[in-house]
């Protein structure tokens, strides 16, 4: 375990205070301390040494102007992680609260991710502090023209293929999309998450909340339980979040909450989604209005929290997906879980339980599924977006759903399987890391010391 200490104190010393990076690392290498310990061939080669350095950081300007006229200056970021395995593939989050240490945490996050859906993809994120809350669409608009003005050189079909996360969906890949064809003059496959009528596969909205069900099924059926009838308590209520409620009652399920970051909403029957998705396009409307039709529902605002944690987990409940931001799911929140009769944590957000809080989990065998094999679905069904535009196809929604379920049942098995051959059988926190690690370490192996 020394190795543990040696990289993280080394990590430390050369990138300061990114402790979201810290974390991301830290949960990876005691993953998969069982293969070191008996392959002295990763030592030999400095594979840590080597993956826990982005292969390239790219941090510029990005100047814009406001509705107002005011010039605005925002920070704009692409970690390029890893390329072992395929081009850099990764989404953009525009948040205020993005740092360099939130990209690298998801950029190095997206390399084990995409190494375990067994596709040719490499790992990378982006994205800029800019908030998208309160902005015109012109001034998304012209936010999303500018960041382009840089990124463009750094990306192409086969080099760097961005995507969404928070704080950008198929509006603004469309905005960022156009600017890349205009200083390029070339109509590539080079974001995903596009708009159908040129270049967009269908399902991608849809693919990591439906994904991260699909995970959820299969892991409730290897361990004899089903998801019918299952009380799901649910966090966010963006893309992954009203995808993942979406499917849940499709199948079944009855999810109960929703969150965002004004406060958690509580509804005993099942949360009504289409009020939910009237409210949430509404610029002004709060979930909390929620009540104004549902009066048996609950809205508990966010100073109402209880002490290092958040509201949305403590109610009873059998399943838990955490699907809106990092660290929202705390040890008090797990404690609270446990205490309510909770069977399963499956991740639709990235990182969303703090270390303290996977710990208390795992001691209490609750099924747990992290983001990186829960939410895979949505980077897996960009790559069947690449794979349409290079072979100049438009496949239906049912041949990427059914594609999408055969991948989030081969993410499944990949990860149960290695954490059985490290005798640690259904930690699959283990197993993702280490089938994730596997691919990627023997690839930069193959490729030499570059
Ligand atoms: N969109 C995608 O395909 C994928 C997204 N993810 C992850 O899923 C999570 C959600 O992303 P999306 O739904 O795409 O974004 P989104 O922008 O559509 O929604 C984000 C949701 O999280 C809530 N949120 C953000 N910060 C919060 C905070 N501090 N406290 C409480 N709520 C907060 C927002 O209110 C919103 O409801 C993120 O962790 C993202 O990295 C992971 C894989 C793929
Ligand atoms: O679809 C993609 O390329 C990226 C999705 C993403 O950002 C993620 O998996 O966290």
């Amino acid at each position: 375990m020394t190795y543990i200490h040696d990289t993280m104190t080394k990590l430390q010393q050369s990138s300061p205070a990114q402790t979201e990076f810290y974390q991301a690392v830290e949960e990876v290498l005691s993953s998969i301390a069982p293969i070191l310990e008996h392959n002295d061939r990763y030592h030999h080669h400095a594979i840590i040494e080597r993956m826990v350095e982005p292969e390239r950081q790219i941090m510029f300007r990005v100047a814009w102007v406001d509705d107002r006229g005011q010039v605005q200056v925002n920070k704009g970021y692409r970690v390029e992680f890893n390329s072992a395995l395929g081009p850099y593939k990764g989404g953009l989050r525009f948040h205020p609260s993005v740092n360099a240490s939130i990209i690298k945490f998801l950029g190095f996050e997206q390399v084990f991710k995409n190494a375990l859906t067994g596709l040719a993809l490499g790992g990378a994120k982006g994205g800029a502090n800019f908030d998208p809350k309160g902005k015109s669409d012109g001034e998304i608009m012209r936010f999303c023209q500018a960041y382009m003005n840089e990124l463009y050189r750094h990306i192409g079909p086969t080099t760097d293929v961005p995507a969404g996360d928070i704080g950008v969906g198929s509006r603004e890949i469309g905005y960022l999309f156009g600017q890349y064809k205009k200083l390029v003059n070339r109509f590539d496959g080079v974001l995903t998450g596009k708009k159908r009528d040129w270049g967009g596969s269908l399902m991608r909205t849809e693919a990591t909340g439906y994904g991260c069900v699909y995970l959820a099924q299969y892991m409730l059926e290897d361990n004899k339980e089903r998801l019918e009838g299952k009380v799901c308590l649910v966090s966010g209520a963006g893309n992954v979040a009203l995808h993942a409620i979406e499917k849940l009652q499709e199948l079944g399920a009855i999810p109960v909450t929703c969150s965002d970051s004004q406060g958690t909403l509580y509804h005993k029957d099942g949360i009504d989604l289409s009020c939910v998705r009237t409210l949430k396009a509404q610029p002004d409307a709060s979930l909390a209005d929620y009540l104004t039709t549902h009066s048996n529902a609950r809205f508990i605002p966010r100073d109402e929290y209880p002490a290092d944690g958040n509201a949305v987990w403590h109610f009873p409940a059998d399943l838990a997906f955490p699907c809106a931001t990092q660290n929202e799911l705390s040890a008090t929140d797990a404690k609270a879980l446990i205490n309510n009769g909770c069977k399963a944590v499956i991740e639709g957000a990235n990182m969303p339980c703090t270390k303290a809080a996977i710990e208390q989990l795992l001691k209490a065998k609750v099924l747990y599924a992290p983001g990186k094999a829960a939410n895979a679905g949505g980077v897996a069904t960009s790559q069947l977006e690449m794979a349409q535009n290079a072979s100049m196809q438009h496949w239906s929604f049912e041949e990427v759903d059914e594609r999408l379920k055969v991948i989030m049942c081969n993410i499944y098995q990949s990860a149960h399987n290695a954490a059985a051959e490290f005798d640690q059988p259904g930690n699959l926190m283990l197993g993702s890391n280490i089938a994730g690690f596997r691919r990627v370490a023997d690839a930069m192996i193959e490729q030499g010391v570059v």
